[in-house]
C-alpha cells in the first residue's frame, strides 16, 4: 500500500521514469528537488522502519496543474520596488513605516502602540466554490529557501531568476508576512500576472510584473490573483513568512497552477 506524499502534475516525459521509492531515512524532498519546477508525484512505501517522523510530508499535497503553455517567446519581467501603490492591482502591502503616515490609526496598548487599522483584507470566497466546502482561516509557516538553482548571476550585479509556474488561490486572499528580516534588506521577489479575459481568465504572462520585497514589507494577494510561488532572496539562507489563507482541502478550489515552458525571466539587483 502506498502513500501519495506531495503530489505535483508532471510537464514532461521524466515523470514517467519516476520510481516508486521506498523510504528510507532520507528526505524524499532531496528526491522533488531533482525536478525542475514541474509537477510529479512521490510516493512512498511504509516500511516497518518507516517512522512518520521522518516523513516530511505527514499528508498528501495536491498542487493542480489546470494548463500547461508554450511561451514563444522569453518573456523578461524587470523588477520593480515593492510598494502599496506599485502593486495595487494586484493585491495589498503592509509595511508599518511607509503606512504609519496614510493608514487610519488608533492608540493600543495602553498608549504605548499605534493600531494601522485593517491595512489589508482577508478574504474568504469559499461559499462560491462549486464543492461548497468552506474554507477555514488558516496561518500557515513558509520556510523559504532562495531557489539559487535558478538564479543566474549576469553582469553588473543583474540577476535574472527563471519561474515556470503561476498559481491562485481562486477563493481567498494570501498573505506572506516575513519574519525575523531587517527593513535594509532586498529579502523576496514576488511576481505577478493580470487575468487574460481573452483567454479563459488564466494568466497573461506578457503583462506579469516582478516586485523586489524588503524584509519589513508584507504582500497579501488578492483573491484569484495570479502570482508565482515565492521567491526569496539573498544569502542569508531560508526566510520564514506566517501566511494566512482559507483552505477547504479540496486541490482544484485551494490552489490552481499553470505551468509554463520555457519560464519566464525576472531581472532584479541586490544594490
Ligand atoms: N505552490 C505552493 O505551494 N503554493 C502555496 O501558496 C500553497 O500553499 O498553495
Amino acid at each position: 500500500m502506498f502513500h501519495l506524499i506531495f503530489s505535483y502534475y508532471p510537464n514532461y516525459s521524466a515523470f514517467s521514469e519516476l520510481r516508486v521509492m521506498r523510504v528510507k531515512k532520507i528526505c524524499p524532498y532531496k528526491y522533488i528537488q531533482t525536478f525542475t519546477q514541474t509537477h510529479i508525484q512521490v510516493y512512498i512505501q511504509p516500511t516497518t522502519t518507516t517512522n512518520p517522523q521522518f516523513l516530511p510530508f505527514h499528508h498528501s499535497r495536491i498542487m493542480v496543474v489546470i494548463k500547461e503553455l508554450s511561451l514563444s517567446s522569453c518573456i523578461l519581467i524587470p523588477a520593480q520596488p515593492l510598494t502599496p501603490k506599485s502593486f495595487a492591482k494586484f493585491g495589498y502591502v503592509f509595511s508599518a513605516d511607509e503606512q504609519i503616515q496614510t493608514a487610519k490609526t488608533s492608540n493600543a496598548n495602553q498608549g504605548t502602540a499605534v493600531k494601522l487599522l485593517k491595512v489589508a483584507p482577508v478574504v474568504n470566497n469559499s461559499s462560491h466554490a462549486p464543492s461548497g466546502k468552506l474554507a477555514t482561516a488558516n496561518w500557515n509557516i513558509f520556510r523559504c529557501t532562495p531557489p539559487k538553482k535558478y538564479i543566474v548571476r549576469k553582469e553588473h550585479d543583474q540577476q535574472v531568476y527563471t519561474g515556470r509556474v503561476l498559481e491562485r488561490h481562486p477563493y481567498s486572499t494570501q498573505t506572506f508576512v516575513p519574519m525575523g528580516r531587517d527593513a535594509s534588506e532586498k529579502a523576496f521577489v514576488v511576481i505577478c500576472a493580470p487575468n487574460d479575459p481573452n483567454f479563459d481568465n488564466l494568466p497573461l504572462v506578457e503583462k506579469a510584473e516582478a516586485f523586489v520585497c524588503r524584509g519589513d514589507q508584507s504582500v497579501t494577494y488578492a483573491a484569484g490573483t495570479w502570482h508565482a510561488p515565492m521567491v526569496a532572496i539573498g544569502s542569508k539562507g531560508h526566510l520564514d513568512f506566517a501566511v494566512l489563507v482559507h483552505e477547504n482541502g479540496v486541490p482544484n478550489e485551494d490552489c490552481q497552477e499553470v505551468v509554463y515552458s520555457p519560464g519566464f525571466e525576472v531581472s532584479f539587483s541586490y544594490s
